[in-house]
């Protein structure tokens, strides 16, 4: 009989608050067969394992016993990436945001109109986004309906939990990739959400792993009219949750103001149209001016902090300590291939270097006066943004982001040992505490340290998968 439950007994590191995490040294954690966490008790000693077990109640179950120098943490939840710009990663990088997009995104994105290309490259994207520790990630897919649904279908067959949405952009584009009117734009966007929902539910997730999500790629890139539209469906449906981007370069700030001269700023337009709610998650955000902050926080909107993307597209650094001040939502993506990583933990690496580019700038007598404003971002910090943070700005926070009992299994085990073939932590046996590891792990780790991905307790992918390496 195939065991009911499986219970891991070992290391446990998971995220609290922005400030905090627990680390847990010897933990027994259960997750059941419905994939979420039945219980996890804390500091259990390895003779008392077999009678904790059976005062649970707990007798036909899988024993995973981590290794030394081996660890769960939650899944990491990228918040904002291109899946059809994934063959482009690593070019193009010469280039500021709207050059580039003429230049390299927009032709690349206008060949899924074949739905043979979109099927490939969607494969590698998603198989790469699980193998970094991805279990949650916003996707943008392109305006072609056809490919957009092959990216839900490759996402679902493959177990990740992932929002998809078809781009919304009927202007300021080439010809060959635009929506013709924006009423063709609305009945493609309602027939991939209708699509997707009609997707068999394989879990007993509290929602559907695979969502649609709407994604007005960005002000410049929709009329008046599309966006109006798009309101519409959000008001009529609301717990659609909305991704687009904003603020992330001067020249579109300006091109926005110039589309939009009513609106009284960038979050404002989109605002006016009612797509900035509790669950709009706003990508980039790096030059919003006092207002839009305020804005942002009264409407509960989330931030997606995308530093690689800000750095490689010189776009500039975004004061997330500032949004973190004010109690805005914050979570990381990678934004690939505005980013060159598809990895959430060079996502965490970017995002140290960024406030630390801001903390060199900030004096020490402004620093005083705040929590995270113009400061580095601690180690807790960091970890949070990568996983529960996501999880907030994605309105997840009930079900995934953090290692408790309630919450579905999505998680990864880490693996820092030297047989992980990772020479930069090969010396993890010098270093004496879970939180050396847990650091050390966020700035040198990367795929090879990603031995197993859960998500809604079944196990989709890491090296012990796709790698045949058991390494247990
Ligand atoms: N980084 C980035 N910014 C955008 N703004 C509009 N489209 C895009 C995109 O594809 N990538
Ligand atoms: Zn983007």
């Amino acid at each position: 009989m195939a065991p009911s439950f499986t219970v891991f007994y070992g290391a446990i590191v998971t995220p609290e608050t922005l400030t905090g995490y627990k680390s847990l040294p010897q933990c027994l954690l259960c997750v059941g067969s419905t994939g979420n966490i039945d219980w996890v008790v804390d500091d259990v000693e390895p003779n008392s394992v077999e009678e904790i077990l059976k005062q649970k109640g707990c007798t036909n179950f899988e024993l995973v016993k981590l290794l030394r120098g081996q660890c769960l943490i939650p899944g990491f939840i990228d918040t904002h990436t291109h899946a059809p710009q994934f063959p482009n990663i690593g070019s193009g990088q010469q280039y500021e945001l709207l050059d580039w997009l003429e230049k390299v995104t927009f032709p690349t994105e206008s060949k899924f109109s074949d739905v043979d290309y979109a099927r490939r490259v969607y494969t590698n994207s998603v198989q790469t986004t699980i193998s970094y520790g991805t279990t949650t990630c916003c996707y943008y897919g392109t305006i072609h309906l056809e490919g957009t649904k092959v990216l839900a279908d490759i996402a679902h067959k493959a177990g990740q939990r992932a929002f998809i949405g078809k781009c919304n952009m009927n202007r300021n584009s080439p010809d060959n990739y635009r929506e013709p009117t924006s009423a063709h734009s609305i009945n493609a966007t309602e027939a991939l959400i209708s699509y997707i929902r009609a997707l068999p539910s394989h879990t007993s997730s509290a929602e559907p792993l695979v969502q649609p999500i709407l994604t007005p790629r960005f002000a410049i890139s929709c009329t008046s009219d599309l966006l109006n539209n798009l309101g519409d469906l959000a008001k009529k449906d609301p717990s659609l949750r909305i991704q687009t981007h904003i603020s992330e370069n001067h020249d579109e700030i300006k091109f926005t103001k110039d589309l939009f001269p009513d609106a009284p700023h960038y979050a404002g337009v989109y605002d006016g149209f009612g797509l900035l709610k509790h669950n709009t998650i706003l990508a980039h955000g790096v030059h919003l001016e006092d207002a839009e902050i305020e804005l942002i926080s009264e409407r509960k909107a989330g931030i997606s902090h995308c530093p690689t993307s800000n750095f490689n597209l010189t776009s500039g650094v975004a004061p997330i300590g500032k949004y973190l001040d004010r109690g805005i939502k914050v979570g990381l993506g990678t934004d690939v291939s505005g980013g060159y990583s598809p990895s959430i933990l060079n996502a965490v690496q970017a995002a140290s270097v960024a406030a630390k580019v801001i903390a060199s700038q900030s004096s020490e007598e402004a620093k005083a006066k705040t929590q995270f404003t113009g400061r580095k971002l601690p180690v807790a910090t960091l970890f949070y943004l990568a996983t529960l943070g996501g999880a907030e700005v994605c309105n997840l926070e009930k079900n995934v982001g953090s290692l408790e009992a309630g919450k579905a299994f999505d998680a990864l085990l880490v693996d820092a040992r030297p047989e992980a073939g990772n020479r930069a932590l090969w010396n993890y046996d010098l270093v004496e505490s879970l939180d050396d590891m847990l650091e050390r792990f966020l700035f040198c780790g990367d795929d090879r340290n990603i031995s197993r991905v859960y998500v809604q307790g079944s196990l989709i992918g890491g090296q012990e998968v796709v790698g045949g390496k058991p390494q247990h």
